[in-house]
């Protein structure tokens, strides 16, 4: 489990993380979600001790990740898949990660077959392309077989057939009873990715809730009608409690009554239905609303 108190950290006047808490559980996918800037890498930086806090702490399973010896084995990590040595290859880049960590060597091969980096384990890294960088990365994540992983946009560059593979793997880690915490800039990408969201704009935080909480909570639901008894149907329904945005002549979108009912009374009235069509808001479209204040004040900052 990773427990996050009070975690701040400054650069000169710039607070990159705000008095941030929040525990992120085993057994499930919890996404760390915030616009460019948010904080994120800041965070995940200090979770591994690589950064350390202005203030406040970050401990995994109740002690600060930096105090840890043969720390790949408590936590994996992927946090820039571009920083390894070019020269190398993939299976030598594992070796120097296992050695360092007493892993045993024979998880090399196993890890690289997992992320289907079989065939090019033996090609320098430089030649390879961003997708097989971050499998290379995620491989090095696994080599300790740990109970805590950590993904810093893990998606980037990846093609389809990859992103639903490291969906596949993210699901299986957790379903295994691993704590899993992968960042991301997109809420499409978590929407199928995530069980749990931790949302985080300019360094604090915003949500932290389960998926469907989150839907629940911001994900809009309305009902488009298209009718030539538009302003009849339109007190019906409002006289039923919804709210009716009338966009033209024949079609308004109603809020407040479901699809079904909607159908109902327009029968019991007789007036007739054109179309019905139930339309919910993308969760994308309720996280770039939540984050919108943190994402106009950092365009303003960099002017
Ligand atoms: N070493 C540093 N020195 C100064 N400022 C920094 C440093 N590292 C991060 N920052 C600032 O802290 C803020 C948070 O950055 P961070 O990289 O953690 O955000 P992020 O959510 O990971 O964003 P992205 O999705 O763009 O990676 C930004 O304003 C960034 O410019």
């Amino acid at each position: 489990m990773i427990e996050i108190e009070r975690l701040t950290k400054r650069y000169g006047a710039t607070t990159a993380v705000d008095r941030l808490s929040f525990t992120v559980r085993p057994g499930a996918v919890t996404g760390f979600l915030g616009p460019n800037g948010a904080g994120k890498s800041t965070t995940l930086r200090m979770i591994l001790g690589l950064d350390s806090p202005t203030a406040g702490r970050a401990t995994v399973d109740g002690v600060p990740f930096a105090g840890r010896p043969r720390g790949l084995r408590h936590v994996g990590a992927l946090l820039d898949a571009g920083d390894v040595h070019g020269g190398r290859s993939a299976r030598a880049h594992l070796a120097a990660l296992a050695r360092s960590n007493r892993i045993p060597l024979g998880r090399v091969d196993e890890v690289l077959a997992e992320v289907g980096l079989g065939k090019a384990a033996g090609r320098r890294i430089g030649g390879y392309s961003l997708g097989m960088k971050q499998r290379l990365g995620i491989a090095g994540a696994l080599l300790g077989d740990p109970p805590v992983l950590l993904f810093d946009e893990p998606l980037n560059g990846l093609d389809p057939e990859g992103v639903l593979w490291v969906r596949g793997l993210f699901r299986r880690l957790a379903d295994e009873g691993r704590t899993v915490f992968v960042s991301s800039h997109m809420m499409a990408e978590m929407e199928h990715t995530a069980d749990r969201l931790v949302v985080i704009g300019r360094g604090r935080l915003i949500a932290d809730e389960s998926l469907a909480e989150f839907s629940a909570r911001n994900a809009e639901t309305s009902v488009a009608v298209r009718t030539p008894e538009l302003a009849a149907l339109a007190g019906v329904l409002r006289g039923e409690g919804a709210e009716v945005d009338v966009t033209d002549e024949q079609f308004g979108i109603v809020t407040g009554l479901p699809a079904d009912r909607i159908g109902e009374l327009a029968l019991r009235h007789g007036l007739v239905l054109h179309e019905l069509a139930t339309r919910t808001s993308s969760l994308e479209a309720a996280f770039m609303s939540l984050t919108a204040d943190s994402v106009e004040y950092l365009a303003g900052d960099a002017r």
